[in-house]
């Protein structure tokens, strides 16, 4: 049989099929199949505090497993050989760097990924999301994340966990902690970058940030646009425990779904995606009543490509996604920028800008 004729039969699904399955294909499945064991891993250093070990205020000097865990554990004990086996595979990951030495000793440094693992000077950096993604009650809804095909009318959170996600954690503060340490650590970053690229708080005197949470992302606005006096920090009554003091701002209970409280421009960040399309389009005609003519509401969400490529942005995207599908609403999603269009005209928005100024969230300024 040449070779043609080969790879026919086999994709009709001939006796030696799997047999015959390319060496790539095979281990392309064994590389999802083992998946588990790097978000693990790497879990399991940020419990055990390594990036900070290593890092060191900076110094980030290599160091080999042993000595990484006289730090972590002063008063000894530890298996360091089994500690080097997480290393070697989050190198693999691009956390770590491996500098194997002549005699094969393996010292370790962190990679600009692993840096953003190291608390910041404000006690925040990117490992509160790594953990929050992993918290007990975000894994026991994970296996039911079919569920959501079969029976879309309950979330596999609630399925696993009796509750709602907010219901849940309202009831938890040291988790609810943990999601606000979250919030901040991915926040900060983000719009850091983006007010240093997009202009569209210039010439706006009142900001309500919807789903603002802690308010930090209306103080940088503020910080950066003194022409923004006030700024209201709008969000559900149980999320304003961890509100900042911001001269300006005021902090508003409210939920978004019923009204939106008037201002200049409103602002949402990272908080659409929780919400279905007929709560998205309440929302929006909530804002629209609530802006003065010409007035903006400027949207930082992800936004999904039209086209299913196999790059790292699309993966975390889609990825994101289910992950939203699985922890709030089956509703909740991750939309395209033709799909976001859609719900601002159905809401009265005739205008769209589109700013990609991330490779994660982008800026959407829809015009009254
Ligand atoms: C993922 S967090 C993002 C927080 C903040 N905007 C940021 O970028 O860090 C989403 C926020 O939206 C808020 N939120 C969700 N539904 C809401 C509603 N119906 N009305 C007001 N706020 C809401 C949540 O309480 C939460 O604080």
């Amino acid at each position: 049989m040449g070779e043609v004729q080969e790879v026919v039969e086999m994709k009709k699904g001939g006796k030696n099929r799997i047999a015959r399955c390319e060496s790539k294909a095979r281990l392309a499945i064994l590389e999802l199949a083992h998946m588990m064991s790097v978000p693990m891993s790497l879990m399991a250093v940020i419990n055990l505090k390594v990036p900070e070990a290593i890092w060191q205020d900076g110094s980030n000097t290599p160091l080999s497993a042993a000595q990484i865990l006289d730090i972590i554990r002063p008063s000894g004990g530890g298996d360091a050989e089994n500690l080097q086996r997480l290393l070697r595979l989050l190198s693999s990951y691009d956390i770590f760097l491996e500098h194997l030495s002549s005699t094969a000793q393996r010292k370790y440094s962190l990679t600009d990924v692993g840096i953003s693992l190291v608390d910041d000077d404000q006690g925040l950096s990117y490992a509160y999301y790594m953990l929050q993604h992993h918290q007990d009650a975000l894994m026991r809804a994970w296996p039911l994340v079919g569920e959501a095909v079969e029976d879309s009318t309950t979330e596999p959170f609630v399925k696993a966990n009796q509750e709602s996600a907010i219901e849940y954690y309202t009831k938890r503060p040291e988790e609810m902690k943990l999601i606000h340490k979250c919030f901040s650590g991915i926040s900060i970053p983000f719009m850091r970058e983006m007010l240093q690229v997009y202009d569209g708080f210039q010439g706006v005197e009142t900001v309500v940030d919807v789903g603002g949470n802690s308010g930090v992302s209306l103080r940088m606005i503020m910080d950066k646009y003194p022409n923004v006096r006030k700024g209201i920090n709008y969000d559900l009554p149980q999320m304003l425990s961890h509100a900042l003091h911001i001269p300006g701002v005021t902090h508003v209970g409210g939920n978004a779904f019923e009204s939106v409280p008037p201002g200049d421009a409103i602002f949402i960040r990272w908080a659409i995606l929780g919400w279905t399309d007929e709560e998205t389009k309440l929302v929006f005609q909530n804002c629209y009543k609530a802006l003065p003519e010409y007035g903006k509401l400027i949207v930082c969400d992800p936004v999904l490509p039209e086209q299913t490529d196999k790059s790292s942005s699309t993966k975390t995207l889609l990825s994101g996604d289910v992950f939203i599908m699985t922890m709030h609403t089956t509703k909740s999603k991750h939309r395209t920028e033709q799909q976001f269009k859609q719900l601002g005209i159905s809401a009265g928005f005739p205008r769209l800008r589109v700013f990609y100024t991330d490779s994660y969230f982008t800026v959407l300024e829809f015009q009254k």
